[in-house]
């Protein structure tokens, strides 16, 4: 670990001169210590306030504004607007009613201020100019903490990682890395293990239930059906994490540190970032939780490399884990760390999304039954056909990523020069799409509070034809996987693990939600644990 003086003295100069500039709460009225305290209020927001129009120059012709004329809360000496976390861990955990607040507050945009200032946007149209901007290489800020790790570890990783990397060597990790999660060939021929995986998952329910049906801590099984399904995809094989007892200690201590990981990443980018400088709890506890994951499916894939070679296969049915491992023109590190990658990322954004959406589910039990009725037809095994057809679970799958995303904000730094609600902002900017803000607000869905499916079907006659479209306005800001060609490479993925998962159990249970839901946020936006299910048979 290599404490970083120079840094300290950057941060140092940087704040100084943020206060040579405006001192923030310049927008709606005054007391910003107040607007950061009152972060338990309502969920949703109602029509936002309008953006304060420009002040007329001399010549009575509206001037546009700087960055430092975006209101904000205020700035202070050194910690910039830091200050508004440090009120103890509920702050933090919290940040994501935060923002609903600050919207509710300064309106469509917000000035935040952190070694650099972080324009912080709520309305719908300038989060499509900055997500829709045409951009060859879009530039997502990286994450700094995994930055600083990873090259802690050159005996490990790459220069860089996917998620993090910029520009051309991010497009070639995309394309070399990506390919076969994203080939619909692929996927399609993936359908039938998912449909043996789901099964697995709904019998796993049938014996870990307690005797009222009660399922103790489902996320537990959540992530084991997550992670059995990436490695099947990636790795050709079945790990028999729901039917053995390889859900064994080694596991739960992946799926854990997978959790807390995102956890110290979420709280790497608030507060004073001490970690940088010194190896703060925050980084240590942050490095035992990535050994962890690195050596825990390190171990797997390496395992099924070998049984690969033993078992030398057709050339023509490589598995996705392979065909990585055979790409040119990157190093084994890369490759392999690529690989953990595409693992981990798919495991907590997956149990969280199925939490979120079966408790949506479970407050109406016509829901239920609409969708077990779906797939009523499907005896055996659901095919794509089915998948594609079943138009009411997709619009709740749908309705869910808009009221409960796990991703609740998009990050961007601007690559020309933007004019956003009114202010100039400079190429090389950073800013926040608030994505769930916007679901929310009355101004993008009419009762944006309510879980109502029905507001992305279409309305058809007798024939099956499309008589009315509905054209919700807000449908632009849902985007629960990105935008873009930075967009998530797991959406086609999780398109069938989730339609799949919530056939089968409709198909087999009604449920109800014995714990009440509880958000937090963790760099992913995740429901609090533990989760308790009721899952009594469908009669
Ligand atoms: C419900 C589940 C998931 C959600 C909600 C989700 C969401 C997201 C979002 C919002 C992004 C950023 C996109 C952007 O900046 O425009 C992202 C990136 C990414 N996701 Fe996912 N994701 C999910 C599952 C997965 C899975 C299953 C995988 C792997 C198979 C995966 C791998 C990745 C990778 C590698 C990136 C970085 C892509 C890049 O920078 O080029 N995700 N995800």
């Amino acid at each position: 670990y290599n404490p970083k003086p120079k840094k300290i003295v950057e941060s140092i100069r940087s704040f100084l001169l943020h206060l040579l500039q405006h001192n923030g709460d310049a927008g709606a009225g005054s007391g910003g210590l107040q607007a950061a305290t009152a972060c338990n209020a309502a969920q949703t927001s109602p029509v936002s306030p309008p953006a304060p129009s420009p002040p007329p120059n001399d010549a009575g012709v509206p001037t546009v504004r700087s960055i430092w004329d975006i209101p904000g809360p205020r700035r202070l000496p050194l910690i910039g607007t830091k200050w508004r976390y440090f009120f103890g861990r509920h702050r933090y955990a919290k940040v994501h009613e935060t923002f609903m607040e600050m919207h509710r507050r300064y309106g469509p945009i917000m000035l935040d201020v952190d070694t650099v200032p972080i324009v912080n946007l709520f309305d719908r149209a300038d989060m499509e100019k900055v997500l829709r901007y045409p951009s060859r290489y879009p530039f997502r800020p990286p994450t700094e903490i995994v930055e600083v790790y990873r090259s802690s570890r050159p005996d490990r990783f790459g220069v860089t990682n996917l998620i993090n990397a910029q520009g051309a060597k991010w497009h070639e990790l995309r394309a070399k890395l990506t390919t076969g999660i994203t080939s619909r060939r692929v996927l399609q021929a993936f359908i039938p293990s998912v449909n043996e995986i789901c099964d697995d998952f709904v019998d796993l329910v049938r014996r870990q239930r307690a005797d009222d049906g009660t399922i103790r801590n489902f996320q537990d099984i959540a992530n084991s059906v997550g992670l059995e399904i990436i490695c099947c995809l990636v790795l050709g094989r079945r790990m028999g994490y729901l039917t053995t007892n390889r859900q064994n200690a080694k596991f739960m201590r992946l799926a854990e540190a997978v959790k807390e990981s995102f956890v110290y990443i979420g709280e790497s980018y608030f507060g004073l970032k001490l970690w940088k400088y010194v190896p703060t709890r925050l980084y240590s506890n942050f490095v035992r939780c990535e050994e962890i994951i690195y050596e825990t499916i390190a171990e797997i894939v390496y395992e099924a490399l070998e049984e690969e070679q033993l078992n030398c296969p057709d050339n023509d049915v490589k598995h996705i884990f392979i065909s990585i491992l055979q790409t040119e023109g990157l190093d084994t590190k890369e490759k392999i760390s690529g690989i953990i990658d595409l693992i981990t990322s798919a495991i907590e954004t997956l149990s969280n999304t199925l939490s979120f959406l079966l408790h949506n589910l479970s407050q109406t039990v016509e829901y239920q039954r609409e969708i077990a009725h779906e797939f009523a037809h499907c005896v055996q095994h659901i095919t794509n056909e089915d998948l594609v057809s079943a138009r009411f679970t997709k619009a709740c799958i749908q309705e869910s990523y808009r009221i409960s995303p796990t991703t609740p904000c998009l990050a961007r730094i601007l690559e020309e020069d933007f004019q956003l609600s009114g202010y100039h902002l400079q190429a090389g900017t950073l800013v926040l799409c608030h994505t769930r803000v916007a679901c929310l607000s009355e101004d993008n869905f009419q009762q944006a509070d309510r879980f109502l499916p029905d507001r992305w079907l279409e309305q058809r006659d007798e024939n099956d034809n499309v008589v009315n479209k509905r054209a919700e306005p807000g449908a632009s800001v849902v985007l629960p996987f990105g935008i873009g060609r930075r967009m998530c490479p797991g959406q086609k993925v999780i398109d069938i693990e989730l339609t799949l998962l919530v056939a089968k159990i409709f198909q087999n249970f009604e449920i109800e939600y014995r714990s009440p839901l509880d958000t937090q946020f963790q760099f992913l936006l995740a429901p609090r644990t533990p989760i308790e299910i009721r899952f009594r048979d469908r009669t």
